[in-house]
């Protein structure tokens, strides 16, 4: 089997008055990542590491973010058009695994909500999708809540 690994990270910066949008899932809260799309970092670092595994250009490069077209659009469906880049060149997913890294808000009670909005998106079993959160103990800018990233790595094989 022709097994291929990709990495993915992204951030942004958290700032009032635009949602908190992270797998797909929304927050209830006063702030939120800013950005062109909807900015789920950790949905685009999801797509970069599929696309890495692919040896494929990262989402930039197939959703520009001078196109109006992907104003506050839901990364969801750029996550779908990423697996369909994927399928037309005869990759298949095999998992994807995921780490936030976000002083706040807490993410484990929303993780299962997530998975599920990743699964559909992907067409994965909720089984090969792993996802975590962790603080960055207050260090550095992502330890004072001004931006939250997310890496991912994923695995494809070619059929
Ligand atoms: N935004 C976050 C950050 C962390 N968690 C959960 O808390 C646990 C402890 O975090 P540490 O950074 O102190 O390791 C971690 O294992 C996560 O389960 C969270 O839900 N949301
Ligand atoms: C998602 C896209 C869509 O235009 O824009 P942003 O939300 O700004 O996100 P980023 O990770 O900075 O760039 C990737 C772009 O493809």
């Amino acid at each position: 089997m022709n097994f291929r690994i990709g990495h993915g990270y992204d951030i942004h910066r958290l700032v009032s008055g635009r949602p908190l949008v992270l797998g797909g899932v929304r927050f209830d809260t006063d702030y939120g990542l800013d950005g062109h799309s909807d900015a789920d970092c950790l949905t685009h670092a999801i797509c970069d590491a599929l696309l890495g595994a692919a040896g494929l250009p990262d989402i930039g490069h197939f959703f520009p973010n001078t196109d109006p077209a992907y104003k506050n659009i839901d990364s969801q469906v750029l996550l779908t058009r990423v697996c369909g880049e994927l399928s037309r060149r005869g990759f298949a997913i095999s998992n994807l695994d995921a780490t936030v890294v976000a002083e706040k808000p807490k993410i484990y009670p929303r993780l299962d909500e997530m998975k599920a909005a990743l699964a559909k998106s992907t067409h994965l079993p909720v089984a090969n999708i792993g996802l975590k959160a962790t603080t960055n103990e207050g260090v550095g800018d992502l330890g004072r809540a001004l931006a939250i990233a997310a890496h991912a790595v994923a695995l494809i094989v070619k059929a």
